[in-house]
């Protein structure tokens, strides 16, 4: 294990707090803890000792606890004092802390970081932590509780271990290929596997979407011409007033969004300016940034007041799924042609909310109660995954270029792998990981 300067911070959120969680994690751990408390409690049982600065004066009263390392959160010696939540005890205790040879402020994630440079977790555990510490919706949760405690690790590490049988099967045979009485198919049985590996791969990868919607949530614009009703919609689904609602066409100019919480899973509902020609400046950019969000929407919620032929030219060269909608029910007495929209909605009167909120969730992924959320969530998984199905592929067609080349693409393949959970190669990677984490984490 390396030396390393010892750390601390506040784990626990805003101040003022119940109780306030200050952690502290390094080689100078123990005697912190004397300094402060006069003695270091035994490991892991909870004990109440008096906080005292260096002139003896207490400072406050709390439960402290010692995990010796390796079997620490970090795998250094570490301690937490639960201190109570007022800012001023918390910053008194804290100073004091700050005072102590060998002991300074800690930086965003820098605990975590230390518990996968120890051992203690693979990067997509650590990815796992973070994505649970910012979960809002059990969906949300249960992908990175799956994460966090090695689920998706467990996957990857079985394809590397398969991958490395492999190669070690294809030694074997190059061993023994002098040796004219062994049989040259000691590896022929591995193609096989690796040929299911790469299908396995590959259909993980076709879970990614429904990883990313899980994690960051389906991107829903609504879209239409001015005074559509959009910006009603989305005050109305996000029970407050956000946006801005007048009867003056182009009201809405700055795209604005909420976030709503759709049988567990996150939707991200965007509100955008109503699409039309039109000279004014403003109003223009508004627009462009309206067909931008539409680009990267899931699902696209198109509202129109009135019967229209002209949901294609408001589509523009969006593709992607289109919910027509037809607002201000309680009002519009036109009639509509037969399959012409597929929700009619009043946001006066409530009428056709639920049916289209149905009609949303029907967008969601499909992951049963009980189904693994082993998914891929961030680029990075995906380029790994690709580049490791990539290399199998190669492996499997190379059968004209001699074994060693061959395993050369196996062995590649699971270095790919072993990018996505840290085992190899991503001293790069860290800053960026490490820097999702608030500060304590
Ligand atoms: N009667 C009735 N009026 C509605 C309904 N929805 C919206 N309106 C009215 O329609 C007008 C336009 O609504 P907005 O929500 O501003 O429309 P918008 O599509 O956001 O308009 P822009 O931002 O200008 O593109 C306002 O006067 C709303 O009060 C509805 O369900 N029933
Ligand atoms: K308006
Ligand atoms: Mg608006």
């Amino acid at each position: 294990m390396r030396v390393a300067d010892t750390i601390f911070a506040l784990s626990s959120g805003g101040l003022p707090s119940g109780v306030a969680i200050i952690r502290i994690s390094g080689p100078e751990t123990r005697n912190a803890v004397t300094n402060l408390c006069g003695r270091v409690p035994s490991p892991r049982r909870a004990s109440l000792l008096s906080i005292r600065n260096r002139n003896g004066e207490k400072l406050d009263d709390g439960i402290i606890l010692f995990f010796p390392g390796p079997n620490s959160f970090t795998g250094e010696d570490c301690a937490e004092l639960q201190i109570h939540g007022g800012r001023a005890t918390v910053k008194a205790v804290l100073t004091s802390l700050g005072e102590l040879q060998g002991l300074r402020g800690a930086e965003a994630g820098e605990f975590s970081r230390r518990a996968f440079e120890n051992g203690r977790m693979d990067l997509v555990e650590v990815e796992g932590l973070a994505d649970l510490i910012a979960a809002e919706t059990e969906m949300q949760r249960r992908l990175a509780a799956e994460h966090a405690s090695g689920g998706l690790s467990r996957l990857y590490d079985s394809w590397a271990k398969r991958l490395t049988h492999a190669r070690a099967m294809i030694e074997a045979e190059l061993d023994f290929a002098d040796e004219e009485d062994v049989p040259g198919s000691v590896a022929s049985s591995i193609w096989a596997d690796m040929r299911i590996l790469e299908k396995e791969i590959i259909n993980h990868l076709g879970s990614a979407r429904a990883g990313e919607i899980v994690r960051d949530g389906l991107k829903v614009v609504i879209a239409g011409p001015p005074n559509a009703g959009k910006s009603s919609l989305l005050n109305h689904l996000a029970k407050r007033d956000i946006a801005i609602v007048t009867d003056i066409p182009g009201t809405t100019r700055d795209i604005l969004h909420v976030d709503l919480d759709l049988s567990g899973f996150a939707v991200r509902l965007y509100d955008t300016a109503g699409l039309r020609e039109t000279e004014d400046i403003v109003e223009r950019e508004g627009i462009r940034r309206t067909r931008l969000s539409m680009e990267e929407a899931h699902l696209v919620l198109l509202l129109s007041d009135m019967p229209t032929s002209d949901w294609a030219s408001w589509l523009g060269t969006y593709r992607g799924p289109v919910i027509r909608v037809h607002t201000k029910a309680d009002k519009t007495t036109a009639t509509w042609p037969d399959g012409a929209v597929d929700a009619t909605i009043s946001v006066q009167t409530g009428v056709g909310m639920s049916e289209l909120l149905d009609a949303i969730s029907r967008y969601l992924p499909d992951l049963e109660a009980g189904s693994s959320l082993a998914l891929p969530t961030r680029r990075r998984h995906l380029e790994n995954l690709q580049a490791a199905s990539a290399e199998i592929a190669s492996a499997l067609s190379m059968t004209d270029t001699g074994l060693d080349i061959q395993a050369e693409h196996l062995r590649l393949a699971g270095q790919a792998l072993g990018r996505v959970t840290g085992r190899v190669d991503v001293e790069d990677l860290l800053d960026v990981i490490f820097s999702e984490f608030c500060i304590g984490k």
